[in-house]
């Protein structure tokens, strides 16, 4: 079985994926594989280049995260460009390693990690959807902490994706990860039996 996972930055998607790798999921992280294609040499790492300029490397030749970040995350039309640069080979990718992992073991459940599932439209891909859910309030708490940055910052991350209520009704399973760990490990513990029923 094959289930996406989502939700929105920073509302817990890697903590809730690492619970259930524990649990024995196989985990396919569509940032991973982000990051992959961003390492020098690759031809998306080129092409991203090629359109916002040799200032996006750092001198050692590595992306500029930090930098391209603060470009897509205030310019829509720049994010936009982004995607259309980075999402087919992401999603190429993928499909390969679900293809890959399904075939090595046709009885484990696979978990893909994918941010921006619903904004993609990739729902259909998959027969069941899981969003990590956390109210905007802590969503925001978390990420100004996590990545250091002030509330225009989060906010304007945020306002990069769907919002979370609206991914947390297109949802047919979800985790609330807005109390502690603990209590989003029982909860993981439930889905789990529930998977394993299905
Ligand atoms: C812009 C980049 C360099 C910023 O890097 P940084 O290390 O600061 O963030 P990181 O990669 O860890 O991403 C953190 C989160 O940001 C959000 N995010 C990233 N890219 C996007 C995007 N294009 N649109 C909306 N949200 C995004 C996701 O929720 C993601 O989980 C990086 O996110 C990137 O290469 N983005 C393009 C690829 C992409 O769309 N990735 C996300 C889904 S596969
Ligand atoms: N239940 C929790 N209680 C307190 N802090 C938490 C909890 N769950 C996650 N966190 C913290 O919140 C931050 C975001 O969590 P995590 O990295 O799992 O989110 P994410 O959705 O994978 O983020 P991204 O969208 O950037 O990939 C991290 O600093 C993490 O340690």
């Amino acid at each position: 079985m094959i289930i996406g996972l989502t939700g929105g930055i920073a509302t817990g998607k890697s903590t809730v994926s690492s619970l259930l790798h524990h649990k024995g999921a196989l985990i396919i992280d569509a940032d991973v594989i982000a990051r992959e294609v961003m390492l020098p040499g690759h031809p998306v790492l080129a092409e991203v280049v090629k359109h916002f300029g040799q200032a996006i490397l750092l001198p050692d030749g590595q992306l500029n995260r930090k930098m391209l970040g603060e470009i897509i995350f205030n310019q829509p039309g720049e994010r936009e460009k982004l995607n259309q640069i980075t999402h087919p080979a992401i999603r190429q990718e993928m499909w390969d390693r679900m293809h890959f992992q399904s075939k090595e073991c046709p009885s484990c459940l696979i978990v893909v990690d994918i941010p921006l599932l619903y904004e993609s439209g990739l729902q259909t891909m998959f027969e069941q959807v899981l969003v990590v859910y956390t109210p905007r309030s802590v969503q925001l708490q978390r990420l100004m902490e996590r990545n250091q940055l002030t509330l225009e910052e989060a906010e304007s991350r945020l306002h990069a994706q769907m919002d979370i209520e609206e991914k947390k009704q297109l949802a047919n399973l979800i985790i609330d990860n807005s109390g502690t760990l603990s209590e989003t490990g029982h909860q993981v513990d439930q889905l789990w039996q529930d998977l394993r029923l299905l």
